[in-house]
């Protein structure tokens, strides 16, 4: 069994609102992208990296990110897709995984994710089908409509998602290549999943992992890199 860390990065960043795609912009001095490339290609307990890219974007990467030529375990650039769901999709049909290699589909705006968690991830894939990481919420959240709050569900119920989310390939190329035929979009994969009535584990993470989308994560993103954020 291998594992792979399949990384869509083909998104343009539109609440970032800046002049170039977000996994471009500079964190700690280096493009955010390669941070988190840099996570995957130092942990031993992945086989390779399938990066999904849009094509227009596949020089400037190479140029920005890749020439380092560090990234040994890098396999020919994916093109991306229009959503996040086709980008992964891409990158899950050109892995050219086997049934029950895990993958580990990671956003590539998650610059901070810790790798001690990997173990636990990917052993829930494993033993349950299908595992996400993720936090408990910590605020309070309602339901709006028309600017009225409508419901306020019981906080412990609830977790944000994060990503990396893990499964054996043979689960979640099925669940993608169904969600596709049948006109299903999740904002996270584990969603195409649980769609099918399959079982998703919950393995806790930390808060410190957050997807960069807005200007003010990538303040953060500094702050908690310059404390030594979650280095291999
Ligand atoms: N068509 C897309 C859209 C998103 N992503 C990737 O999915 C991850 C999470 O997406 P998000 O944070 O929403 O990124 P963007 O789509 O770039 O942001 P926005 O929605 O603000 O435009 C990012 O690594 C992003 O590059 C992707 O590979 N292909
Ligand atoms: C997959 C994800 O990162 C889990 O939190 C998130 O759902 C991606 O959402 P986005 O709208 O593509 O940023």
């Amino acid at each position: 069994m291998a594992v792979l860390a399949l990384i869509p990065a083909a998104g343009i960043g539109r609440r970032m609102g800046a002049d170039v795609s977000k996994q471009f912009l500079t964190l700690a001095g280096r493009p955010i992208l390669a941070h988190t490339l840099d996570i995957f290609q130092s942990s031993s307990l992945v086989d390779a990296i399938i990066l999904v890219v849009p094509r227009q974007e596949q020089d400037l990467c190479r140029r920005q990110v890749l020439a380092s030529g560090r990234y040994s375990k890098l396999r020919p650039l994916v093109d991306g897709g229009a959503e996040r769901q086709d980008s992964v999709r891409n990158g899950l049909r050109a892995s050219g995984a086997a049934a029950d290699d895990i993958v580990l589909i990671h956003d590539g705006v998650r610059p901070l994710f810790d790798p001690g968690h990997l173990p636990e991830l990917i052993d829930a894939a494993e033993t349950t089908g299908a595992a996400v990481l993720g936090v408990p919420v910590k605020d309070t959240v309602k339901r709006v409509a028309a600017g009225r709050v409508t419901e306020t569900p019981p906080r412990s119920d609830l977790w944000l998602t994060q990503t990396p989310q893990a499964f054996p390939f043979a689960v979640i190329a099925e669940a993608h290549e169904k969600a596709l035929t049948e006109g299903f979009a999740g904002t996270d994969d584990a969603s195409l999943v649980e769609r099918l009535g399959r079982p998703v584990a919950m393995v806790e993470g930390d808060y410190r992992n957050l997807k960069i989308t807005t200007p003010e994560d990538l303040l953060v993103a500094e702050a908690l890199m310059d404390r030594g954020g979650n280095r291999p």
